[in-house]
């Protein structure tokens, strides 16, 4: 590492503890002289080397450095001064003391002049050649030790201007107007700045201007005493050619008040260093980031919409203000995943974020909790009607299709809205409240909202309940089917038996499909449960039929969800193909609703399933969106007329609705099944309205197996003898 344009920095070399103290060179011409020198001078510390001629001297001082050179005038080569003239020349540091037997005051001055430290005159008093010799060694001690102290402080200047310049960290002082008085190199390189365009300028002119009231009340505070370091993050801007930017780097200066010579002033500048930690704080606001949002849709996630909700309840309540959650679920979204996948899903998630933040203003909070759960925080609402409006937006915002996979798909959403403080008071309250409001839509038919009835808590607790009890159900070998006969009247016979399934539920006892099969159907349990009907109903035919009973039909219920499986077909045919049962004695019951969901896949569904020989009903038949149109589509084989027409049978008379049913049955050469046949007068107007098939309590309860079977062994139980 160097300075540019410096020397390379070296630590100071230290002195060798060997050497000797002082070094003094005789040059004499005169070998007993020589020899007297050292024994007249002797003392600790010192060593002599001698020589007798200027040339000979000079080639010692080439080798070495003497502390004093005791030198005669006259030399056989040249004069004394001819070593002194070479050891200025050469800037030597030698002493030097001038022995001569000249007399000439002139020689003396001569020699001082020309550097001579002492001149010493022959013949001379031991004791003073002594003095001469301490005086010249006493100033050169201190000129050694005055060298030695100038090098280590340049050396010490040179290391801490090395340190400071070639920093990591930008370091800088400022004068007691704020003004730079010095920067380090590290300016141009961290914020684009030379150094000399900075000299003298306010420090301010690097701080971003939302920081400089800050970091000026900070620098002025008095608590800033001299000596006492303050630390403090900030923003600076950098030079970018020609102007300053706006997205500048974060330091962290660490700032020293600086003392005046005399130590009073409070205010003498700063010494300041700032480290840049924008790749720090960038780390920490990802991890921030992501311990906040969503990583898929970037919205907030759960814990930050706590958050906003708990400081928005705050501040509701010390204004007395409202607001509102709404708990939003998207519906059939894990039809979406199943049928187009995960990527797919995810694309559509991102859509429907979309769409859902675009109906709100700044201040409003949309969240994703997770799966395809989104809440909404309407922290500001003069009425609730306000929420009812943004519910309405969003089910709108949904109305145009999401392409997926080149599908236009439509999607929808179910909405449940708590309203702060009407329905809660904390966080919790109001999520699970809006969730509750929003599970009722979902149970009443979805693509809407609904506000939280505190009614539904309860009725949100058993469903909870239920729901955990019916995901076991299976595993537990709970359903069972019974059966209920469906009897011609003109033949005195039993022609088919309709499956209807029963749940032993452990405390409730046996419940009706109508308590669970929607539930099911929510859970997606329902295809497990279809399945499970129809290879119990399959077992069953096929014991019968063992028995005998080979022209009996089998009725089952389908959920209207068996209808989205791709196999639902194979999978039939191939349950009676296991069972050996002929398709034609199989029938499947369907509803009206189903026809008006995705009426071409189902009817070619359909069609599937009457080519494969087997029947197929519409159950419940008039009491929905029964129309011709759909017969024609829909190759059915049977209509069950629904009970509440028949109900109002009350005697042989002419009904209007089963007259049509009954012409319309006629008309395509269709089956009809009567249901719910309570009364005698139902099952003779039924007869003389041309309905022959029927099924009721007036005939039969469904029943167990067992008891189906002592019906089938005496089908004459079931005609009342009038
Ligand atoms: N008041 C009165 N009711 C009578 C009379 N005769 C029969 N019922 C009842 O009427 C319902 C007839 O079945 P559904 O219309 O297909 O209506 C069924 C059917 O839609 C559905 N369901 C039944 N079993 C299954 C099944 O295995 N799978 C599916 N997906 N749904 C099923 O549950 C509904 C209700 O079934 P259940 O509770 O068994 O109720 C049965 C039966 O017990 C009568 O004379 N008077």
């Amino acid at each position: 590492m160097s300075i540019p344009g410096d020397k390379p920095f070296q630590p100071p070399k230290s002195a060798s503890p060997t050497e000797p103290d002082f070094r003094i060179l005789i040059v004499d011409d005169d070998p007993a002289l020589r020899r007297t020198f050292p024994h007249v001078l002797a003392h600790p510390g010192r060593s002599f080397d001698e020589t007798g001629s200027i040339a000979e001297a000079i080639v010692q001082l080439e080798q070495q450095h003497y502390d004093l050179v005791l030198l005669d005038y006259r030399l056989p080569d040249a004069s004394g001064l001819a070593l002194l003239d070479w050891l200025v020349e050469r800037r030597r540091d030698e002493a030097v003391i001038i022995i001569s037997g000249e007399d000439a005051i002139d020689a003396a001055i001569g020699a001082l002049r020309r550097g001579a430290d002492d001149y010493v005159r022959k013949p001379y008093h031991v004791a003073q050649l002594q003095r001469a010799v301490e005086g010249a060694l006493h100033k050169s001690a201190l000129e050694k030790a005055n060298r030695a102290m100038s090098q280590r402080l340049k050396a010490s200047e040179r290391l801490h201007r090395y340190l400071v310049e070639s920093s990591p960290d930008l370091i800088f002082t400022l004068d007691a107007e704020g003004r730079f008085s010095y920067i380090n190199p590290r300016i141009k390189p961290l914020l684009g700045f030379e150094r000399s365009a900075l000299m003298r300028r306010p420090f301010t002119t690097l701080i971003m201007p939302e920081d400089v009231d800050r970091v000026c009340s900070l620098l002025t505070q008095p608590s800033n005493l001299p000596g006492e370091s303050f630390n403090v993050e900030l923003r600076l801007r950098r030079n970018r050619g020609g102007g300053l930017d706006d997205d500048g780097i974060t330091v962290s200066l660490t700032g020293l008040p600086m003392l005046t010579q005399s130590g009073s002033a409070r205010n003498a500048g700063l010494y300041g260093v700032a480290r840049d930690i924008s790749e720090r704080k960038r780390a920490e606001e990802i991890i921030t980031f992501q311990a906040y949002h969503d990583q898929l849709t970037h919205l907030p996630n759960r814990v930050l919409f706590k958050d906003r909700l708990e400081l928005a309840i705050a501040q509701a309540q010390r204004r007395t203000g409202a607001l509102a959650v709404m708990f939003i679920d998207i519906d059939r979204f894990k039809l979406v995943n199943d049928t187009y996948g995960h990527a797919e899903g995810d694309a559509l998630l991102r859509a429907i974020a979309a769409r859902l933040s675009a109906t709100l203003r700044r201040g409003d909070t949309l969240a994703r909790l997770g799966g395809d759960e989104f809440t909404i925080l309407l922290p500001d609402l003069n009425v609730p009607e306000d929420a009812e409006v943004i519910a309405t937006k969003i089910l709108d915002a949904l109305a145009a299709p999401i392409t997926l996979s080149q599908d236009e798909y439509r999607a929808t959403v179910s909405v449940g809205i708590a309203l702060f403080p009407r329905d809660g008071d904390t966080a919790e309250d109001l999520t699970r409240h809006a969730d509750i409001a929003m599970y009722q839509v979902k149970r009443s038919g979805k693509n809407a909202f609904r506000f939280f009835d505190p009614e539904l808590n309860t009725h949100h607790r058993e469903r909870i309940t239920l729901e955990n009890d019916l995901r076991n159900a299976l595993l537990r070998g709970e359903f069972e089917l019974h059966y209920q006969p469906q009897v011609s009247i003109a033949r005195r016979q039993i022609v088919g038996m309709e499956a209807l399934l029963r749940w032993r539920h452990p405390a409730l006892g046996h419940l009706s499909p109508n308590a669970f099969i929607q539930v099911a159907e929510e859970l997606g349990l329902i295809g497990e449960i279809s399945r499970w009907v129809l290879e119990e109903a399959c077992t069953q035919l096929a014991s019968w039929r063992q028995e005998g009973h080979v022209g009996l039909r089998m009725s089952v219920n389908m959920s209207p969800l068996d209808f989205d499986k791709r196999d639902i077909v194979s999978s039939i045919t191939e349950c009676l193909a296991r069972h050996a049962l002929p398709p034609g004695q199989m029938e499947l019951e369907i509803t009206e609703s189903l026809m008006m969901n995705d009426t071409a896949d189902v009817a070619a569904k359909v069609r599937q399933l009457r080519s494969a020989g087997l029947s197929v009903a519409i159950d419940d038949f008039g009491t929905g969106y029964s129309a011709l149109a759909y017969l024609q589509k829909f190759p059915v084989s049977t209509l069950k007329i629904d009970r509440s027409f028949v109900r109002d049978l009350d005697g042989p008379t002419t009904n209007p609705i089963i007259s049509a049913i009954t012409g319309i049955a006629r008309g395509f050469a269709l089956d009809i099944v009567a249901e719910g046949v309570e009364q005698p007068e139902q099952a003779e107007a039924l007869q003389l309205l041309g309905c022959d098939v029927m099924q009721g309590y007036y005939f039969a309860r469904p029943a167990p197996a067992h008891e189906a079977l002592e019906w089938l062994r005496q089908p004459a139980r079931l005609f009342p003898v009038h």
